[in-house]
């Protein structure tokens, strides 16, 4: 996918929370050869330095998130900093409506992608699928959405197939990446089938038996489903239809 100018060639992006150990962490990245991985600049202020050298490590490009901002305010001063810190324009743009359903609240999200984007950020907006929500995102100047599978850390997978299909449907020359709520393997290749261009995901890699493993699983579904959205996938149908032509059968007795 081409995003802000930039190819990216691998459609699974990490996310860095909630690993067992850094070095799992770090083994994940390089084993799903993750080309961007999301970071909340909560959690480089915890690890520090360390932290930031890990990531260097992994060789990977960080997109620092805004998760766990409420508001305008706190999101725009939480990507000003992260800019600083991490020294990248690019940003995920969470405003979290609701601290039980981690619901993206879609109003402050536009409002904070107008002023992030007019101070030249790169905003990878978590929203909804709401269409009209993303035309105002893409009117703020984002060019890329990232809709909801499900929410956060629930790993259910796509809770609204129809609805993400719309959005495909709708905005075609726009890089869509669903993020949050994927759970498995399966949920992931469903998303790339759909045409979408990437999926982004934490909680099924970082609590997974093993997460390395799961990684793996992970990209290798991905890239399935996109090779299978791009080979043309067959239409599902109402009536049978003998897979062997019945024409030229001989006929007996
Ligand atoms: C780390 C991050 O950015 C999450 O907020 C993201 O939305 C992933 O969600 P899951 O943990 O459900 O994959």
């Amino acid at each position: 996918m081409q995003v802000y100018g930039t190819k990216v060639k691998t459609p699974l992006f990490l996310g860095t929370a909630r690993y067992p150990s850094p070095a799992i962490l770090l083994q994940a990245i390089q084993t799903a050869q993750a080309e961007v991985i999301t970071v909340s600049l909560r959690r480089e202020g915890a690890g520090g330095g360390a932290f930031r050298d890990l990531l260097a490590q992994s060789g990977a490009r960080v997109l620092p998130n805004t998760a766990g901002c409420h508001s305008v305010a706190e999101a725009i001063t939480t990507a000003r900093m992260a800019r600083e810190v991490f020294q990248t324009d690019w940003l995920k743009l969470e405003v979290i409506g609701n601290a039980d359903s981690l619901q993206p609240d879609v109003f402050q999200t536009v409002q904070a992608a107008k002023v992030l984007c007019a101070e030249g950020f790169k905003v990878f907006p978590y929203t909804t699928d709401d269409l009209i929500v993303g035309e105002r995102l893409l009117e703020a100047g984002c060019q890329v959405l990232m809709p909801w599978g499900a929410p956060i850390g629930t790993c259910q997978g796509l809770r609204n197939p129809d609805a993400l299909r719309a959005m495909r449907a709708h905005f075609p020359g726009v890089p869509l990446i669903v993020d949050a709520g994927i759970g498995a393997p399966s949920h992931a290749a469903q998303v790339m089938e759909m045409g979408f261009d990437g999926v982004l995901t934490n909680t099924a890699v970082a609590l997974a038996g093993d997460p390395v493993a799961m990684a793996g699983a992970l990209a290798g579904a991905v890239g399935a489903g996109q090779a299978a959205y791009h080979a043309g996938i067959v239409a599902p149908r109402d009536m049978a239809e003998p897979s062997t032509p019945v024409f030229g059968l001989a006929v007996l007795g």
